[in-house]
């Protein structure tokens, strides 16, 4: 149903039903209009970036699929950004990563400039879109062996801390022209496959190198640093260097901030219930809202229970204005611009779901002690007509309604990304 007239018929009576719970739809939708997520460059291209080493993609970061159209230079990346932001409501920002400079040659990792980052930046304000920025700690020789800001080897930490600085001077250019902060965020692979016969001494090196690429203050008006943990990776399935409680304890001592990524965990350990922990402790938190099957798989966001209730806890703590969302997914199985459409709506479709929930009624029954009414109120939420208001939302946005979106995708990947010479899996690992 996607007549005009029938969308607005069903949101009157969709407000109707919301208003006796209590909810005012339009301040929901007022609020999720605010809220810009900050989209992954790399489910565009597989991870591959622009330094003209296509296929090394390692350190514990593998994407599966041969779907033609791949992004293979700035140029094809930015068009597909554009089809993608064009099919999702609301005003959103892109995160970059080092590897995606414009190099005329080679340039290595710890010598980018911001002019690398120009043609970002210019396009970045063209389009009023904010920009978020990650050092690229992988895919590269001095990477090789698993180790780079822990290396034993203090030329390799050297040449990784001189990566790590760059990026910091870069993400601060970033945020001075868009008078926004960017969020620079640190993952560092670093592990081993098995059995360490010392845990400590890599990560005193990495605390070590960390302090060093933050020894300058730069305002937080124009970037912020967040550091980001994990439990395992592939080739790093025994110990990696920089896990929940090294970067918990590095947050918390630095005054940094946190990211918490869905894949990073034990799959029965959701990061859903550890925001309101750890915004006790850290100023602000970065999140990588991702889908892990069985590992840290980076499947596509749908809209799971955990998706829901990541977005619940956000909303319910009052937390959004200390809450970066960050998206990190790749997928070559499937179009890519369909990937980015697909996760970034269900993203917003379970902000929405929170935003309309009667918080206050549900949080008054539980102080009360009426866990009954709680867990009946929380159930009868479920059937509450939420695609009435959505769809509203994305046609007062002037995107699709509906699956409306998937004819766009098909359209352009017939007239744009099956055009492109891709070797079949040549990228893809
Ligand atoms: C490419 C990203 O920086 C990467 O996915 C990182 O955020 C991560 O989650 C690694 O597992
Ligand atoms: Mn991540």
């Amino acid at each position: 149903m996607t007549d005009a007239a029938n969308i607005h018929k069903a949101y009157e009576l969709a407000v109707e039903q919301y208003e006796s719970l209590g909810v005012n739809v339009q301040n929901a939708l007022n609020r999720l209009s605010r809220i810009a997520i900050s989209v992954h460059c790399w489910q565009g291209d597989d991870v591959v970036g622009f330094e003209g080493n296509e296929g090394a993609l390692g350190n514990g970061l593998a994407v599966t699929g041969n779907y033609p159209g791949r992004a293979r230079n700035p140029d094809e990346l930015r068009n597909d950004l554009e089809v993608a932001y064009s099919l999702i409501p609301g005003k959103h920002r892109l995160n970059l990563h080092a590897l995606y400079g414009e190099f005329d040659g080679f340039v290595d990792r710890d010598a980018i400039d911001i002019e690398h980052f120009q043609g970002w930046i210019d396009w970045a304000r063209s389009q009023d879109v904010n920009l978020d920025f990650n050092p690229s700690f992988f895919s590269h020789e001095k990477a090789s062996d698993g180790f780079t800001l822990a290396h034993a080897d203090s030329g390799i930490r050297q040449f990784w801390i001189d990566h790590g600085t760059a990026c910091r001077k870069i993400a601060a250019a970033m945020g001075k022209a868009q008078a926004n902060a960017c969020i620079n965020n640190f993952w560092v692979p670093d592990g081993l496959k098995d059995t360490p016969a010392n845990r400590k001494e890599p990560r005193e090196r990495l605390a070590a190198s960390l302090d060093e690429i933050f020894t300058e203050n730069f305002s937080a008006n124009q970037t912020l640093d967040t550091v980001e943990c994990k439990l395992f990776g592939i080739g790093s399935e025994s110990y990696v260097v920089g896990s929940h409680e090294f970067y918990m304890g590095y947050a918390i001592s630095r005054n940094k901030m946190l990211c918490l990524d869905a894949g990073h965990f034990h799959p029965s350990e959701m990061i859903s219930d550890k925001i309101s922990s750890v915004l006790m402790y850290v100023p602000q938190l970065l999140l990588h809202v991702s889908r892990g099957v069985r590992w840290d798989s980076d499947h596509v966001v749908t809209y799971t229970d955990e998706l829901q209730t990541i977005m619940q806890e956000i909303v319910r703590g009052e937390y959004l204005d200390r809450v970066h969302i960050g998206l990190d997914f790749f997928d070559a199985s499937i179009n890519r611009v369909a990937a980015w459409a697909i996760g970034t709506r269900n993203a917003l479709k379970a902000l929405l779901a929170a935003l309309l929930e009667p918080t206050e009624m549900l949080q008054q029954l539980e102080r009360e002690g009426d866990y009954t009414a709680r867990l009946a109120l929380i159930e009868e939420q479920k059937m509450m007509p939420l695609g009435a208001i959505w769809n509203h939302y994305c046609q007062t946005a002037g995107v699709p309604v509906g699956i409306d979106w998937l004819e766009k995708t098909r359209q352009y990947e017939a007239n744009v990304q099956s055009l492109r010479e891709v070797e079949l899996g040549a990228a893809n690992v």
